[in-house]
Formats: C-alpha cells, structure tokens, sequence
C-alpha cells in the first residue's frame, strides 16, 4: 500500500499517470526555510518530512506501508522562490523569473518506517521577458497562487517558457521517471 502524503491534485495526477495505485493523505507541516539552509536542502528536508509526517499519519490505514512526500521549489541565483504570499510577492518572483534561466529542484522521498530512499531532482527552466501587466493578468486568473515561484508550466504559465532541460513532470512537482525508479527500489513497479 502506498500513501502520497500531498494535497496537491498535480501530484496526485502525475502519479496515477504511471498506473501505481494509492491513498492520497495531506501531511500538514511547518514549511519555514531555516536560517542559512540552501534550496538543495530545503526541499530534500522538506519531501522526507512529508514523507515521515504521511507514514506516520497513516498508521490505521495499513501496517505495511510506503509513503511518499514530494517537494518543489523555484531556485534562481541560489535562492529558493516558494509559493506567492499575495500579488507583491507574485510581481517579485516573476520580474526576477522574466527573461532569465531559472531551476526548478524537487525532491521526493518513500519511506517504509525503517527504511527510506530520496532523489533530487534539478530542471532548468527559461522564461521570456514579462511586462508588470503582463504578471498582473497572469495573477487576476488565480493560476499562481499556490505554485512554487508563482507559475504553473503545465497552465497559462507555459506560454512564458521558452525553453526546458530536465524533467517536465518534475517542474509540475513530481518526477516520474525517478519516482518509478524510487518505488522499483521499494519493490511497488517495475524498473524501466
Ligand atoms: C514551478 C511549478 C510548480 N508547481 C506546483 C507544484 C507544487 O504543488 C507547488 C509547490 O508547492 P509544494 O510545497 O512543493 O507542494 P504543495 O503544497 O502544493 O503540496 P504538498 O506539500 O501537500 O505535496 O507548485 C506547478 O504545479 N507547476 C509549476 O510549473
């Protein structure tokens, strides 16, 4: 049995993408950045204690169980861009992404209890320049609320990008080639 400790419908969808079923259970935890904690280990901090916080929040569920817990965050010069707290936030993150080549880093994490696996995975991204009311229009259609550096490549955002190295599924929040690879470890799929 696998628990996706994610209330993020994107995560839920890409994985039932790949055919592994689950039970979908939010793991509410403090997502603060620690002081002097890079991206890298941020998000990696962040994917385990999703993955503990759902493991351990699924006890009655099932005994023997995997959780999975996933983290992305928007990464330009070494800084990590979250979600927008409101539209001030959202103008910042965009002008900074206009123009420019940004990463995007998700981590996932499984754990079995004892025994856990993680990957990190980095994606770079490059967006086209963007007016102030261009990002004022992008904001009013409510898409970037709760995405990580306030877009969504999957929606509206994906006309501001021009480019991709990495992995797509990734950006959206859950890297499924590695994520197969994590639960092939586990032995829940089958290895590519
Ligand atoms: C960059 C980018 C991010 N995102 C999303 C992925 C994540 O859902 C969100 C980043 O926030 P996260 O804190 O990683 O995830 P979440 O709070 O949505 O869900 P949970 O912690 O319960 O698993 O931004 C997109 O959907 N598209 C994009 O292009």
């Amino acid at each position: 049995m696998l628990i996706l400790a994610s209330q993020s419908p994107r995560r839920a969808e890409l994985l039932s993408q790949i055919g592994v079923p689950f039970t979908t259970l939010s793991a509410d935890i403090d997502e603060t950045i620690l002081p002097g904690e890079t991206p890298e280990i941020y998000v990696q901090r962040l994917a385990k204690q999703k993955a503990q916080a759902g493991w351990q929040a699924s006890a009655d569920i099932a005994e023997n169980r995997l959780a999975l817990g996933a983290d992305t965050v928007v990464v330009i010069h070494e800084q990590a861009l979250g979600k927008p707290k409101n539209f001030d936030d959202a103008m910042r993150m965009l002008q900074r992404l206009s123009g420019q080549k940004h990463q995007v880093f998700t981590a996932v994490t499984i754990t079995s209890g004892e025994h856990c696996e993680s990957v990190l995975v980095k994606t770079e991204v490059t967006f086209c320049d963007l007016t102030p009311s261009q990002i004022e229009e992008y904001w009013q259609t409510g898409e970037p609320q709760d995405k990580a550096g306030s877009y969504a490549i999957q929606g509206i955002g994906g006309k501001f990008v021009t480019h991709i190295k990495g992995s797509y599924s990734a950006v959206v929040g859950l890297p499924l080639y590695e994520t197969n690879q994590l639960l092939s470890r586990m032995s829940l799929a089958h290895e590519c």
